[in-house]
């Protein structure tokens, strides 16, 4: 009677743990981030390209079908993933955006990451098709230094502002502003920000971002994230602890800021949670690796789907590591000393 009991109870553990996608480092695979096209009207000088290893072919207009957009995150929804992040390039240059959102299953969250510019005119199509929020790329409110660092022409600041206003009208909210800090040229004006954030009451995020260090010629540009963090924390009335990469959000004169900061941070890395899916349609473990891709385009069925889902959730492992220190390796290597003399004694027996 024990026996059977525990028999079943371990099934349905098992079938629980069946339900949800954990890599090999126990992290739990909640979310999707897909880049929906390669296009974009800017050429930021830190973009990353969300990872795209294409630094030989340059953004040529890959982007994926609606229906294998949908299939995917029908797929992944079964197996507990319930927050998609769409990207691009810039997401908007999709006419049939409002088409994909509509062919989603129900999800906790579904929100987007633009450069705003397109945001005016789709913002209420956008929140009718099932677009939660956004988060719109602002690193500065100066239209000259804007253009330095976007290389978009005048005006188009302007044009962004105008997008924020349509998101929050629309309910795209909260609307983050998401801005790249570069050292010298915009890391003094996060006070502005923060001002321009707080008429929004709570609206508006501001969302600091510490400069991904993808280039040589960008060093020069990496601020200080440690003494930013201490001074944030100096000045906040209340500080939070996202699941998500263990972000810390602090709340500061009524302004909400978050401070995402992945450089070496190993806190980041094992608290990451999202798989990606590049624009050519295929699913990437890491942001930062470029050879452990998994091809999704050619599965037809739901169990294809899920198999290669499977694969590359297999294949995630955490960019940043905490280094181990010198006694604990020579611990390490002591027990594993230990073990080989026990196995050799053992085989003598
Ligand atoms: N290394 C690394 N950087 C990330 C990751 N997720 C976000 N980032 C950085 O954060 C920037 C802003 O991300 P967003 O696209 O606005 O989305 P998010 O802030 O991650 O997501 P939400 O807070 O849920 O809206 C990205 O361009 C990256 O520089 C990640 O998983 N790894
Ligand atoms: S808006 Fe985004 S995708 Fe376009 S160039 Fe800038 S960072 Fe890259
Ligand atoms: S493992 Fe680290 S670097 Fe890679 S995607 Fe996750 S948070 Fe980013």
């Amino acid at each position: 009677m024990k026996d059977n009991n525990s028999g079943k109870s371990s099934l349905l553990r098992e079938e629980k743990e069946e339900k949800i996608l954990v890599d090999p480092y126990g992290r739990k695979v909640t979310g999707l981030r897909i880049s929906i096209t390669d296009r974009c009207n800017l050429s930021c000088m830190y973009c990353h390209n969300e990872g795209a290893d294409c630094c030989s072919c340059g953004p040529v207009g890959h982007e994926m079908s609606p229906e294998l957009i949908c299939g995917i995150v029908r797929e992944a929804a079964k197996f507990g993933v319930s927050k998609i992040k769409f990207s691009g390039g810039e997401p908007l240059f999709r006419k049939d955006f409002e088409d994909i959102l509509a062919c989603l299953p129900p999800l906790k969250e579904v929100s987007a990451t633009t450069n705003g510019i397109m945001l005016e005119k789709r913002a209420k199509t956008l929140k009718a098709a099932g677009l939660d929020r956004v988060n719109v790329s602002l690193d500065t409110l100066n239209s000259e230094k804007y253009g330095k660092i976007t290389g978009a022409p005048p005006g188009t600041l302007e044009k962004v502002i105008k997008g924020i206003d349509s998101a929050v009208e629309a309910g795209l909210t909260p609307v983050k502003l998401n801005m790249v800090l570069l050292k010298g040229i915009n890391d003094n004006e996060i006070d502005d920000m923060m001002d321009f954030t707080r008429p929004y009451k709570g609206k508006v995020i501001l969302q600091l971002i510490e400069l991904m260090n993808i280039a040589p010629e960008l060093s020069k540009y990496t601020i200080d994230s440690k003494a930013l963090e201490k001074s944030l924390e100096e000045r906040a009335s209340e500080v939070r602890v996202r699941h998500l990469h263990h972000r810390k959000k602090y709340i500061i004169n009524g302004v909400e800021v978050e401070f995402v900061r992945p450089m070496d941070n190993s806190e980041f890395c094992a608290n990451c949670s999202r798989l990606r899916i590049t624009a050519d349609g295929k699913l990437k473990p890491c942001l930062l690796v470029h050879d452990n891709l998994v091809d999704a385009r050619e599965a037809k069925t739901p169990e294809e789907i899920e198999k290669l889902l499977r694969l590359a959730v297999s294949r995630r492992r955490p960019y940043y590591t905490p280094i181990i220190g010198i006694e604990e390796l020579e611990k390490k290597r002591r027990q594993e000393k230990y073990i080989k003399r026990s196995k050799n004694k053992a085989t003598e027996k």
